[in-house]
């Protein structure tokens, strides 16, 4: 961010801290406990488990070893905290930090987020509590928004009928995240991929709207066991939703594909009308944790400060 003086820039840090206390508040107040994440991931790790972060958006530090100015705090919370995991532990977690991006020329850009992690609870408590706050902190900051909720276990059960390459995979995920419908088409044109599963992919992104209304439309097409799972447990989400007063601010997508590829359930992301990007993202991923040697459930979800900061210029 360019600032034109620096009492600009002064102002704009206070006002940040005034928010921040504020976010903070949200999280105090439903017992999560703060936390400092490392700085340092290790580089081969980190793309061994991240497979869709470009490397060259990564801050490398060459030491003993290469290092990675840390990409993404989830990862690396996660990283130091299971291997020491104690069953049936219950973790509520959250941070104020930084996450750092190689821009090439725009040079390393440093995105100020505030995250939390609610790790040991399996159940939908877990789900429906980190929903309710991803709400709460939206409806805080500004009057027009609305969380996107998406599944991983329907997309992903999705490209695996289709027995295409990792890579191929990755490609068609990026054209499905940019919502670029025709060459969608024509990418998928390219494989054998038998009519029905066409069918749904050229549909894919009109699988959005009302979170009911998006089930039992997908519903009507082919599912597999994966996509089921998706699917029930998004149900799950909507049958608590039906009863709140936030039902009005979510959106199903069923085309939304996650930032990382570590999501395996639902997934969240929120936005303003008045700010062009993702201000908020996250959603269920104790895959990551089997990673690191022991399953553990684990949902969260982390918000871009300066983005908040922007969107609440249209704060009541
Ligand atoms: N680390 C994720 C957000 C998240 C937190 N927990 C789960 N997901 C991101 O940067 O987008």
């Amino acid at each position: 961010m360019r600032y034109l003086s620096i009492e600009n820039e002064l102002n704009y840090s206070k006002k940040r801290y005034e928010f921040t206390k504020e976010i903070e508040y949200i999280f105090v107040k439903n017992n999560y406990i703060q936390i400092k994440p490392s700085i340092f991931e290790d580089y081969d790790n980190f793309i061994a488990i991240n497979k869709r972060t470009p490397t060259k958006s990564m801050v490398k530090i060459v030491s003993d070893k290469i290092l990675v100015l840390r990409p993404d705090i989830t990862t690396s919370i996660i990283k130091s905290l299971i291997p020491r995991w104690e069953d049936d532990l219950v973790l509520k977690l959250f941070y104020h930090s930084t996450v750092y991006k190689n821009e090439g020329k725009e040079g390393i850009k440093e995105i100020r987020q505030f995250g939390c992690e609610y790790l040991g609870e399996k159940s939908i408590k877990a789900d429906s509590e980190i929903v309710n706050m991803s709400l709460d902190i939206l409806k805080k900051f500004g009057k027009k928004f609305i969380l996107e909720i998406g599944s991983s276990n329907y997309i992903n059960g999705l490209l695996r009928e289709l027995n295409i390459k990792e890579h191929q995979e990755n490609k068609l995920k990026s054209l499905i995240l940019r919502k670029n419908k025709i060459e969608i088409k024509d990418y998928i044109e390219k494989f054998n991929i038998n009519k029905e599963i066409k069918e749904i992919i050229y549909n894919l992104l009109e699988l959005n709207g009302d979170i009911e209304e998006v089930i039992s439309k997908a519903r009507k097409f082919y599912t597999n066991d994966l996509m089921n799972k998706g699917l029930e447990e998004l149900e799950e989400i909507s049958t608590l939703l039906k009863k709140s007063e936030y039902k009005k601010y979510t959106n199903c997508d069923l085309s939304m594909v996650g930032k990382f590829d570590y999501y395996e359930g639902i997934m969240i992301k929120g936005y303003y009308a008045n700010v062009y990007k993702e201000i908020l993202s996250g959603g269920r991923y104790d895959s990551l944790t089997e990673e690191f040697g022991k399953s553990v459930p684990a949902i969260g979800f982390c918000i871009d400060v300066d983005g908040i900061m922007e969107a609440s210029k249209d704060r009541s």
